[in-house]
């Protein structure tokens, strides 16, 4: 690194946005989760428009429904990799990096429909002044406590051959993926941060709550 250089900015369009909604939603019995309305749009269409103003690039991973999840005019693609039926979220972050043309993807939920408008922002510039290979989000839940949220994930899109070892030994769990790498925690607990930002939806219950104001 030059000596007046402090870091190599990573510039969002370079960014190719993931978003997640290839679970099973058992404890939305069974739902797809992403085509749950909040505030009377699909989950994962909300997710789009509010991922996409931050990003280069942007793809859907869905399982079922493919056609419904086409409709909203970006890229679907379902797991891939191997791994079964429904392995869990690190089988969408390998269809990402299979599919990802720019020099980094970011994954996020689509059950979490609050979650920062200056999310990438901030993930890019820690990712970019700490020299990591991955960003991962922490924020406070509902008791308050700061814990990582990896599936709020920055990394660069070469990480396909690691994540596949990984899963081929049977690895499922992303901050067991992430920690064998160098991994930055990027806090969203400023005064000014939304507490409920990352609150995600297991429940229809839940989704509900998030769709009423903050109450002071
Ligand atoms: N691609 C893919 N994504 C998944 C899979 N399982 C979970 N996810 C995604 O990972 C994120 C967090 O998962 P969960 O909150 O457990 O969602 P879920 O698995 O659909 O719901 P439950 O069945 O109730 O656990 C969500 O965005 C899911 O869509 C999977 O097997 N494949
Ligand atoms: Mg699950």
């Amino acid at each position: 690194m030059l000596e007046n250089e402090i870091y190599a900015p990573l510039h969002s369009q370079a960014i190719t946005g993931v978003i997640l909604a290839g679970g099973r939603g058992m404890r939305m019995g069974g739902a797809d989760k992403g085509l749950q309305n909040f505030n009377g749009i699909p989950l994962a269409l909300h997710t789009l428009m509010r991922l996409g103003p931050q990003v280069g690039e942007i793809m859907l991973n869905a399982n079922r429904n493919l056609s419904v999840y086409e409709s909203f005019g970006s890229p679907v693609w379902p797991d891939g990799g191997g791994l079964g039926e429904y392995a869990g979220p690190l089988a969408g972050f390998i269809t990402g990096l299979e599919r990802c043309e720019t020099a980094y993807m970011l994954t996020v939920p689509c059950d979490t429909p609050l979650f920062p408008s200056d999310l990438v922002e901030r993930m890019a510039q820690a990712f970019a002044e700490q020299d990591a290979d991955f960003a991962v989000a922490s924020a406070p839940e509902e008791d308050g406590q700061l814990r990582p949220q990896p599936v709020f994930c920055l990394m660069r899109s070469d990480m396909l051959e690691s994540l596949l070892q990984f899963t081929h030994a049977g690895g499922r769990k992303i901050d067991a993926w992430t920690a064998q790498h160098k991994t930055v925690q990027v806090p969203f607990n400023l005064p000014s941060d939304d507490k409920r930002a990352f609150f995600n939806a297991n429940t229809l219950a839940e989704l509900h709550l998030l769709e009423t104001p903050a109450t002071a």
